[in-house]
């Protein structure tokens, strides 16, 4: 069988993968980038994820101003929405092969790879099935996380169920969409197809809604779903699926033990995401997995066997493209020398959910700032104080600060408010600049912008 040599083989074309090929492969190391899809070239986040599902936000927003009247008209919006994504998607796609295609260094196969030893992978090519080795010093893991689909009487041969990725493939508008899960992908779904005009109704097995979160954010934004039109049934067990003619019956279990079956033409599936680790063989060179399958690693990336390594969603860290980003900083610190970064460094990693208006957050909620035993200062806004969001005509939402009353440093932060997934950025700056909460306080903003709200939040901190 032939063997190709390599400097290092990174499995999977993500952020963390692709983001470190680049750069080995600019310092002239030969680099393997071995990924089992084409539609895949650039990873989960730009084919699937971040960019197709904000690229939906934004094109339901524009539906909704316009305010559609009938199906057909919903529809159209719709349907030149989902041209719109897959023109970007493209396009991304194509830019980031490039990248790496061009790097006369890198070599991207397509291919599906397996572990023989901690040296040797073996490669099937997806096009002709013929099967080679590559042989290489240093090995990354990159293959991300797929949705989890939880064991559901009828879900498997319904026609009418999908995952985030196949939801996006559908060019008609649903009637109606039944999501099942109220995280991330639930609530970011249950936004979009809201906009452009779906029923949407959302069960979600636990009894607390978005548990992470202080009870009155969380409150605003069931508040707010409810208002655009979402229904929301909590302590739902979904027992099982079955299709009718033109459509699917769901049926669950309520709180008190009482069963619902809810009606509708499409339902999503958004209950998380598993690694995807089975195929890569990872027993065979004694790569250890936790009890979910995704790869152990310590706080500098490096797996159990000493030449490998895994970035991005599959090491069990946070699931967010720019984790991946930074755990690739992670293992270029290690290969350049200094092995300074690490996920123990990581610090003040702000998130958003993009529904509308988005929630964004950095730090500690009130809730575990108590817990952690801080002695704390709160402060909170409707975040329609600010002029901006009015203007937008995007009132909704609520703002929050907390801060150490002992040290005036800023504990965390929430935002659930037009334009926070910016605004956000600004608070964790100056959290990793350590700055006391004054700062935000009396900086001088522009105006009128959605940031200058950031004086007032921090102005009421007492
Ligand atoms: C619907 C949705 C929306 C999201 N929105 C956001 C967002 O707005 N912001 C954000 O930061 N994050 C978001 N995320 C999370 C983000 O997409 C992921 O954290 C990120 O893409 C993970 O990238 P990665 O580097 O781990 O690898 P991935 O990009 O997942 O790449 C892994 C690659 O490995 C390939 N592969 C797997 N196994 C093999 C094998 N054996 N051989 C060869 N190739 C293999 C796969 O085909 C895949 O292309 C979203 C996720 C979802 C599902
Ligand atoms: N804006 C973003 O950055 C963004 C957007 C989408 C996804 N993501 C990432 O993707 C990851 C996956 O997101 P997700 O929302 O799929 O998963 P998740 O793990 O965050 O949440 C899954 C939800 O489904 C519920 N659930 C599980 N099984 C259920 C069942 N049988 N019936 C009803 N409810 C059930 C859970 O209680 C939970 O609320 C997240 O970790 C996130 O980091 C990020």
């Amino acid at each position: 069988m032939q063997t190709l040599h390599f400097d290092t083989l990174i499995i999977g074309f993500g952020k963390g993968g692709r983001t470190l090929a680049a750069f080995l492969g600019n310092k002239e190391q030969n680099v393997a980038v071995v990924e089992k899809s084409k539609e895949m070239y650039g990873g989960t986040c730009i084919n699937i994820a971040c960019i197709p599902t904000k690229s939906l936000v934004l094109s339901a927003e524009h539906a909704t101003s316009h305010h559609p009247n009938t199906y057909e008209e919903k529809q159209t919006y719709y349907r030149k929405a989902i041209e719109e994504k897959q023109r970007l998607v493209t396009t991304l796609r194509q830019k980031s092969y490039d990248k790496l295609h061009t790097n006369p260094h890198i070599r991207v196969i397509d291919g599906l790879a397996s572990f023989i030893a901690p040296h040797e992978v073996q490669v099937v090519l997806s096009d002709t099935q013929d099967v080679f080795q590559i042989r290489a010093e240093k090995i990354i893991i990159s293959t991300g996380t797929e949705p989890s689909i939880p064991q559901i009487p009828g879900l498997e041969q319904s026609r009418h169920v999908y995952n985030s990725t196949t939801l996006m493939e559908l060019k008609q508008l649903p009637r109606h969409l039944i999501v099942i899960g109220s995280s991330y992908v639930g609530l970011e779904f249950a936004s979009i197809y809201r906009a452009f005009g779906a029923e949407v109704i959302v069960l979600e097995q636990q009894g607390v809604f978005l548990p992470a979160q202080d009870r009155d954010i969380a409150a605003a934004v069931y508040q707010t779903m409810q208002n655009q039109g979402i229904t929301f049934h909590l302590h739902a067990k979904v027992q099982q699926i079955q299709d009718e003619a033109n459509q699917t019956a769901v049926a669950f279990m309520d709180e008190q033990g009482q069963t619902h079956t809810l009606v509708g033409e499409a339902v999503l599936v958004a209950t998380g995401r598993a690694a995807v680790t089975a195929e890569l063989h990872l027993e065979k060179v004694g790569v250890e997995t936790n009890e979910r399958g995704f790869v152990k690693v310590d706080e500098y990336l490096r797996s159990t066997v000493p030449n490998i390594w895994a970035v991005g969603d599959v090491n069990g860290g946070p699931q967010f493209t720019y984790i991946s980003l930074d755990d690739f900083r992670i293992i270029r610190d290690q290969l350049n020398g200094g092995g300074k970064h690490s996920t123990r460094t990581r610090q003040h990693v702000p998130y958003s959910i993009f529904i509308s208006p988005p929630l964004s957050r950095v730090g500690l909620s009130e809730a575990e700032a108590i817990r952690q035993g801080y002695e704390i200062k709160v402060a909170k806004l409707p975040a329609a104080a600010n002029t901006r969001v009015q203007m937008m005509r995007e009132p909704a939402g609520l703002l929050k600060a907390i801060v150490d009353a002992r040290t005036q440093k800023i504990l965390g932060c929430t935002l659930y408010s037009a334009e926070s997934n910016e605004v956000i950025n600004t608070v964790a700056m100056a959290m990793h600049a350590d700055m006391d909460y004054q700062v935000l306080r009396d900086n001088i903003f522009t105006h009128p912008s959605v940031s200058e709200v950031l004086n007032d939040l921090f102005g009421l901190i007492p």
